[in-house]
């Protein structure tokens, strides 16, 4: 059977948050804007993307609004910042690349579904993932709908040619199992991202997995060779 895993970015395949957050820090600095969340607080803002966790950096509130200006402004400058640390180390988490290999070596397809932008998602496939074959990725704005909306979901698997019940999700924050269960599709936690933890399954992801290397087992088992 044709088979798709399709991964979330950030929280799943590497752990990017601390240079968000530096990043987003500084920018707040340069322009003498004051953030309601510190590095500690500010990690479960994570998940809508960079656009969003500027908002609620801003207010504190994972709904907040702030001035339009000051988001506005925090945001461009953010961008700035975090292109110059986006590369700066291997944010890789354990076991990913290794297991991704092992995934397309047993004939399974490679996809990406993220809320981060198209400018820091190739940079970091291409710099730490380079040798892996990724049938397709889709982020915030390849199309007009963030994650949950399944739109991004919906458009690997046309591109692929598959259906949900080909596919397989992993994702760390609520917003992924929202974005899976909302497409159809099995959804697999990381406990060790920036949501889930022990609640994943609590919360309606399907399987809980606490290192990346874990998967290959769990997969094996879900979608034994040949079906
Ligand atoms: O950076 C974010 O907030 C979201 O990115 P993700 O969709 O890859 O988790």
């Amino acid at each position: 059977m044709a088979k798709a895993l399709i991964c979330d970015l950030d929280g799943t395949l590497f752990d990017t948050y601390p240079e968000i957050y530096a990043a987003v820090a500084a920018a707040a600095r340069g322009l003498g804007l004051e953030l309601a969340a510190d590095e500690q607080a500010a990690r479960g803002f994570m998940g809508g993307g960079l656009s969003r966790f500027a908002k609620r950096v801003l207010t504190g509130e994972m709904d907040g609004e702030p001035d339009p200006e000051d988001h506005e402004r925090l945001f461009k400058r953010a961008q700035l910042e975090y292109k110059h640390l986006l590369l700066s180390r291997n944010s890789l988490y354990d076991g990913v690349p290794e297991t991704l290999r092992d995934l397309r070596e047993e004939g399974w397809q490679l996809a990406i579904a993220t809320n981060k932008l198209e400018m820091f998602t190739r940079p970091l496939l291409e710099c730490f993932l380079g040798d892996i074959d990724f049938a397709c990725v889709r982020c915030r704005d390849s199309q007009p709908q963030a994650k949950p909306d399944p739109a991004m979901v919906h458009d690997i698997l046309a591109r692929l040619g598959l259906a949900p019940v080909q596919a397989l999700f992993v994702g760390d924050t609520l917003v992924d199992v929202a974005t899976a269960r909302a497409a159809g599709v099995r959804m697999i936690g990381v406990s060790y991202g920036y949501h889930l933890g022990e609640d994943a399954r609590e919360l309606g992801a399907d399987h809980l997995i606490d290192d990346f290397a874990e998967l290959l087992p769990l997969v094996r088992r879900l979608v034994p060779a040949g079906k």
